[in-house]
This record gives structure tokens, C-alpha cells and sequence, in this order.
């Protein structure tokens, strides 16, 4: 709703108030719209006022009533009202004004924002556009270039940058809304006839062409099939060819074409799926809510390679003090060297002091003793780590937190080397580690929800986004890449090439297909793990060579590792590349001849593959372990699942992430074609839909958040 109330006599204020960010529902419309007729009949009154409860001006549309039928007033006559006002209307923005929050603020008369108010047009990345007149008031106030940049990349600006481009009339350290009223008092009067955006002619560059040409080049560029940032230039284009009322027609039909379009629900879907996972729960009960994280002052990584160098560094960004341990010196002053220039871009590029200070470097375990949380991320071998955790356990003062970055060992059995293993749990992070924004927060049987608590609330702090898992083989990202990863070596087999399956999965919206996202990690890590699972058998030849543990397997990446082809860093792999560490793939003749030979030898008989085939069995395979992930309980909820992969995998965020684009699909059809495949392809391992798959699709495709409800059912009957 929004409170009326009289300032100093003549200033009528409306103050937004829907908790917690003042979004624009139906309810607030509506006290907008009844208070600014109050405002305008109330001869006292000379002008008005609108600020949000709360430090807040406005969040935009009430995303929470997105799904459900409109009521109450509409935007776009609600901020012609305010625009049309015979008397002036001034903004108090304080902390942000978004989407249809700035759109408010540019029907008012004059903008006053407080410095550290941040502004601007996220609805891209919503998969809209700013629907309320913002495509068309935006142009005509700060110019094409600076509208396009703000409307197609939904970046927030700061009150200082507003202010330079001319959406904000004044900046104040001081109350916006105190000054705002000043403001409002002193325009008392004044003509209003040069405040109304809508009225201002839009500037037209000479090179206008040029500067659609490239934004539409960029967004394609950038896009990977989003179609929101697309419609955003073409309604920014009508803001310079058309009228203002006709551009607001197309800005009105070009919204309702992106509204009902799946990626906005996706992208929807995916903005509270990002927030659901804060809300955490493990299979054990312990919750977000009833366990409270333990004070973290001091924090030490042990073993700085690639991964420890980037924990380091995000650490000591989010101000931790931080122990740096790594026991061979030439080792050492390599990684200081690494992590001061980390830290140096990362200070340039956010424009924030040097953290050099924070980080103490030693070559002795010792170091350690005194931190309240230890996150180790020596190589991945489950017998070094565990010498580590011994001596953590000996080491560390008590209540410390053990930590591991393991991409995938057992959490349970490293805790079972430490005198409390309640206090281990897993940090999973992603190279780069101090780039990327996910964590998996890896809970053993044994982990106490407070250091649950605290790993998910440091992982925040670092910036990223924690989603809890349980302890399984490669947790809940790699667990499902395995069988992905599977059903792409077995369609190479059956006929595709690299560069077939990874275009397909390109074009689906993969940043990178699955075949060059291996050569980039480097094939070697995948063969270290199944030579420690005792999967490759070089020795083996015949039918033998293709099976393990009666399943079907394909060793061609074992081949390809057995010659050398460890990925872009010897610069052959799937494809091969200019050099060493080069990073352009070309498809690679001999990597086809040796399929060829390879499927000779094997008695295979290439056959023609479609997309769609690709398609399903990749996507389907790793969808369906989704599922079985959830039936364990190892995720609590299918958000965790879609936040993993979008920020971990390159899933594409405008599909929303693979659970909920299996609900799309239909869990019918995905069940029918799992079925499908796996009557082709008997021997074929991952094909057959898990009894929660086909539990949900029999019980008629529920909604996505109804799924919870019958994931819980079969755990609580235990
Ligand atoms: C039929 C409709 C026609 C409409 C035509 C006009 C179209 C206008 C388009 C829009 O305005 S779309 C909305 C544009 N606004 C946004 O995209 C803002 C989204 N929010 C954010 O970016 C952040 O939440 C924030 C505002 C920067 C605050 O960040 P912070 O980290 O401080 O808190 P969060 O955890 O993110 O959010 C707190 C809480 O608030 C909920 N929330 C935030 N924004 C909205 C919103 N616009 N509508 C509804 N709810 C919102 C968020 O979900 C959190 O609650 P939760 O319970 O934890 O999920």
C-alpha cells in the first residue's frame, strides 16, 4: 500500500510500503494512484513527494504476482498520472530504485537520489523489458548509447554515476527525503512543461545505424539464445523512430511477446530459486532457521595450487584474515606471486583497496593453530587428505572448522580421521574460485548444522551463492555430469562427432559444449578419478574393453589420455588447437580417423544421429540422476539443483536449470523418452527413469514447487 501524509504544510508525501523492497503490487498501485489524486485535489498541497518506507524507494513490479491474474492498477496509466500532474512531483530515492522502481522515478518531475542509492533496469535479466514506459523515457533523457548499455545489460548504476548521465537531478549524503521535500519546495510553482521526459524529443546520433547494428551484434554475442536482450534494443529502436505513443504501443507489444514467452517464467523461476536455496534444510532435519552460524575471524587454506591460490584471494576480499600454507617453498613464493596479482586486478577492476595485508603465508602446517576455520584444497587424493585431516585434527584449536575442497570424495570418511567429526564439512568451489559465484556446502551424517550454518554463511560473504548438499560420489554437480559425460562418449561411439554434440548443446545454450568444456578442464582429471575407481584397464581388449561392472563403458577417453591428449593444455584433446594452452578449438581430422578405427575394431557400425537425439540423451540422462539425487535426499529441493548447474555448469539461465526445464518438457515425455532410448540401447547405462521421475510424471506433471510435497512423503515413511 502507500501512506499519504503532509510535510511542512504544502508537500504531500506518498511513501511506498511493501516490505522488503517496496514492489510495485497491486496494492501499492493502488495507494499510488489514490494518493496522488488526493494530493493533486488538496489546494494546500503545491507539490508532492514520493519516497518508499524503509530506506527503499522501490523495487519494481512485484515479481510475486507475475503468475497470477493483474488487479489493480496498471503501470504504464499510473505513471502517465504522475507525469500529467499539474503539480511537481519529485523522487526520494533512497537504497534502490529498479525496474518499474526507476520507471516511477522517471514519471516524477525531478529525481534525488542519496549516494549510495544504486538505480537501474534489471528486467533482462528477468527475461522482460522495463514495461512501463522505460524503453521510451530513458533514450530521451540520457541518449541511445547510455539507455541501450543500462536496458540490454540490466547493470545497476550508483547514485554518482545516475547523476553523470543525467537521470538523477541531485545527489545528497544527507536524507533524500529531507532534501527532497527542500527540492519539492522550492520548484513550487515553476512551469513543468520542460520535466516531462515523455515529451522531450529522442537524440539522434549520426551514426544511429552503426549504434543499433552493434548493440544487436553484442547482445547475439552475449545472449546464447536469450531472446529478452534482443527485444530490448528493438524497443529502444522505437523510441527513436516512432512518436512517444506509438513507441509505447511496441514497448507494450514487445513486453506481452516476452512476458508469455517460457523464458521469462525460467528466468523468473530462477530469480527465487537463487533465494530459496539461503533457506536450507539437510536430510537430517537440521534447517537455515534453527542453526546458527559460529563466528569466523581467521580462516587458513592449506595447499596453494590453482584452487588454494583463488580461496585465498576470496577470502581475504571478503576481509578475512587469512593463513596461507603451502609446504614446498618453490611452491610458495610462486603462489604469493599468483595471489598478490589476483588480488591487484581484483582491487583495480571493483575499485576497492589492496587486501595483500590480510594474508599470512607460512610453509608450516603449524600456522594454523590459531583459526576458527581451516578450508584444505590439497590435491585431490582422498589418502593425502587424509594425512591432512589428521593433522588438522592434532593441530587446529578446538571448535575449529575442517574443511575440504574436494570436487567429489567422501566427506564422512575424511571426518572419520579427526577427533570431531562433527566439525567437517565440505566447501566445494569452482575454478576459478575466486570468479566463480558457486559453492556446494557438503554436509557428512556427522556435520553439526552449526557448521553447516557457518560454511553456507562464509560462502555468502564471499559472495557466492551456498547450496547445501549431502555427501554422495561427486556430490550433486558432478554426480550429474558423470552420466552426461557418458551418454556424449557413447553417441561418439555410435556415430557423432565432437563437434556435432557440442554444437547441439551450444545451440540449446551451453556457453560451451561438453566435449570443449573437457578439454578445457584437462582430460587427465576425469582419468585419475576412473583409474582410482579401477575403471580403466589398458590391457583389456574385445567386448571386455566396453564394459565394466556388467554396464556399458566407454573407454575412448582413457584412449585419448593413454596418447597424450590431455585437452587444450597439450594442445590436443577432443579438438586440437594451435599450441599448447591454446584456446581456439578446430575440429581435428585425426581424432575422426581414430573414431573410425576405433569403432572398426569394436564391431560398431557408425549410423547418422540427429540433434534431437543428442539432445535427449545428454540433457535427459543427467536429468534423470537429478531426480535420483533427490530421491536420496542428497538435494533438498530441485532449486538446488538449478542454481548448481546455472552457476556451475553453464547451464543456460533462460531455461531456468535442468529440473526445471524437465518440468517444461513434461516429466511425461522425458520418462517416454528415456523409455525410448533405453528399448534401443538395452546395454546402455542412465537410461532408465528413477521411481521419483516417474512417481511425479504419473501423478499428472505437478508444478515445480509442488514437488517437494511428494519428494517428502516416501522419506518420512521411513
Ligand atoms: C503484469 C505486470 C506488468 C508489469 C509492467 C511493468 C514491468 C516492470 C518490470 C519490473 O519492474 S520487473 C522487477 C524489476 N526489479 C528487479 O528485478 C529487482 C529484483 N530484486 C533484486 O535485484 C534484489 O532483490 C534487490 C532489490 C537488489 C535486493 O537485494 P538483496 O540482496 O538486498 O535482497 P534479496 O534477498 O535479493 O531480496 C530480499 C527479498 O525481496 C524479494 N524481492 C526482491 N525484489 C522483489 C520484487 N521486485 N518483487 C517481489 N519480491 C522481491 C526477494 O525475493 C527476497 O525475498 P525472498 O522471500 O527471500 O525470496
Amino acid at each position: 500500500m502507500a501512506l499519504y501524509s503532509r510535510v511542512s504544510g504544502s508537500v504531500g508525501m506518498i511513501t511506498l510500503q511493501n516490505p522488503p523492497v517496496n514492489a510495485l503490487s497491486a496494492a501499492v498501485r493502488q495507494g499510488i494512484v489514490d494518493m496522488m489524486h488526493r494530493a493533486l485535489s488538496e489546494p494546500e498541497v503545491k507539490s508532492v513527494v514520493i519516497c518508499g518506507q524503509n530506506g527503499k524507494f522501490c523495487g519494481g513490479a512485484d515479481i510475486r504476482e507475475f503468475g497470477a491474474k493483474m488487479t489493480g492498477p496498471p503501470l504504464v496509466p499510473m505513471v502517465h498520472l504522475i507525469e500529467a500532474a499539474s503539480k511537481p512531483v519529485v523522487a526520494a530515492i533512497e537504497g534502490i530504485a529498479l525496474g518499474g522502481g526507476l520507471e516511477l522515478a522517471l514519471s516524477c518531475h525531478y529525481r534525488i537520489a542519496h549516494s549510495k542509492a544504486t538505480l537501474g533496469f534489471p528486467e533482462v535479466a528477468l527475461g522482460l523489458l522495463p514495461g512501463a514506459g522505460g524503453t521510451q523515457r530513458l533514450p530521451r533523457l540520457i541518449g541511445v548509447p547510455a539507455a541501450l548499455d543500462l536496458i540490454t545489460t540490466g547493470r545497476h548504476v550508483t547514485a554518482a554515476e545516475a547523476r553523470q548521465l543525467g537521470i538523477v537531478d541531485e545527489v545528497t549524503d544527507l536524507n533524500a527525503v529531507d532534501a527532497a521535500v527542500k527540492f519539492a519546495q522550492s520548484v513550487t510553482g515553476k512551469s513543468l512543461d520542460a520535466r516531462r521526459i515523455s515529451t522531450y524529443p529522442c537524440p539522434r546520433p549520426p551514426d544511429l545505424d552503426a549504434i543499433f547494428e552493434r548493440a544487436m551484434q553484442q547482445v547475439r554475442r552475449s545472449a546464447r539464445g536469450a531472446i529478452a536482450p534482443g527485444t530490448c534494443v528493438q524497443a529502444v529502436h522505437a523510441a527513436v523512430t516512432l512518436p512517444y505513443a506509438k513507441g509505447m504501443e511496441r514497448e507494450r507489444e514487445l513486453f506481452s511477446l516476452l512476458f508469455t514467452s517460457g523464458q521469462a517464467r525460467a528466468l523468473q523461476y530462477y530469480f527465487f530459486a537463487q533465494r530459496a536455496v539461503s533457506r536450507w534444510s539437510t536430510a537430517n532435519g537440521a534447517r537455515w532457521d534453527t542453526s546458527k552460524p559460529r563466528p569466523v575471524r581467521k580462516a587458513a587454506v592449506i595447499g596453494l595450487g590453482t584452487m588454494g591460490r583463488g580461496i585465498t584471494v576470496s577470502l581475504a576480499q571478503a576481509g578475512f584474515s587469512v593463513v596461507a600454507v603451502e609446504t614446498q617453498e618453490q611452491q610458495l613464493s610462486e603462489a604469493k606471486q599468483a595471489v598478490s596479482g589476483m588480488l591487484e586486478r581484483g582491487a583495480k577492476r571493483r575499485g576497492v583497496p589492496l587486501a595483500h595485508d590480510k594474508i599470512k603465508y607460512s610453509c608450516s602446517v603449524q600456522a594454523v593453530a590459531d583459526v576458527d576455520l581451516v578450508i584444505e584444497a590439497v590435491f585431490e587424493d582422498m589418502a593425502l587428505k587424509k594425512t591432512v585431516f589428521q593433522q588438522l585434527s592434532a593441530i587446529c584449536k578446538p571448535g575449529a572448522l575442517l574443511c575440504t575442497n574436494t570436487s567429489g570424495l567422501d566427506i564422512d570418511e575424511l571426518a572419520s580421521q579427526t577427533q570431531s567429526p562433527e566439525l567437517v564439512v565440505g566447501m566445494h568451489f569452482f575454478a576459478p574460485a575466486h570468479v566463480m559465484q558457486l559453492l556446494e556446502v557438503v554436509y557428512g551424517p556427522r556435520s553439526s548444522p552449526e557448521v553447516v550454518a557457518t560454511a553456507m554463511q562464509m560462502g555468502k560473504k564471499m559472495g557466492k551463492v551456498s547450496v547445501a548438499v549431502g555427501n554422495c560420489r561427486g556430490f550433486v554437480g558432478n554426480r550429474m555430469l558423470k552420466p552426461y559425460l557418458e551418454q556424449a562418449f557413447f553417441l561418439l561411439e555410435e556415430g557423432a562427432t565432437p563437434e556435432q554434440v557440442d554444437q547441439v548443446l551450444e545451440e540449446f545454450g551451453f556457453a560451451m559444449g561438453v566435449f570443449k568444456v573437457s578439454d578445457l578442464s584437462g582430460l587427465d582429471v576425469g582419468w585419475k578419478v576412473r583409474k582410482s575407481d579401477g575403471l580403466v584397464s589398458p590391457a583389456s581388449t574385445g567386448t571386455s574393453a566396453r564394459i565394466r561392472g556388467g554396464s556399458r563403458y566407454s573407454p575412448l577417453g582413457d584412449l585419448l589420455c593413454e596418447r597424450g591428449r590431455f585437452g587444450q593444455k597439450t594442445g590436443r584433446g577432443w579438438f586440437q588447437y594451435d599450441k599448447p594452452g591454446g584456446r581456439v578449438a578446430k575440429p581435428d581430422p585425426w581424432l575422426h580417423g581414430f573414431l573410425e578405427e576405433y569403432r572398426a575394431q569394436h564391431g560398431l557400425v557408425a549410423r547418422r544421429i540427429d540433434h534431437q537425439e543428442v539432445l535427449e540423451r545428454c540433457l535427459y540422462a543427467l536429468i534423470n540422476e537429478g531426480f535420483q539425487i533427490l530421491q536420496d535426499g542428497i538435494a533438498a529441493g530441485p532449486e538446488d539443483i538449478d542454481v548448481i548447474y546455472v552457476l556451475g555448469y553453464g547451464w543456460p539461465r533462460h531455461r531456468g536449470g535442468p529440473m526445471f526445464y524437465a518440468g517444461q518438457v513434461g516429466l511425461d515425455k522425458v520418462v517416454e523418452r528415456l523409455e525410448h532410448y533405453q528399448q534401443i540401447h538395452p546395454d546402455v547405462p542412465g537410461l532408465q527413469p528413477c521411481s521419483l521421475l516417474r512417481k511425479l510424471a504419473a501423478s499428472g506433471n505437478p508444478a515445480i514447487h509442488k514437488w517437494r510435497e511428494v519428494i517428502q512423503k516416501p522419506r518420512s515413511q521411513l
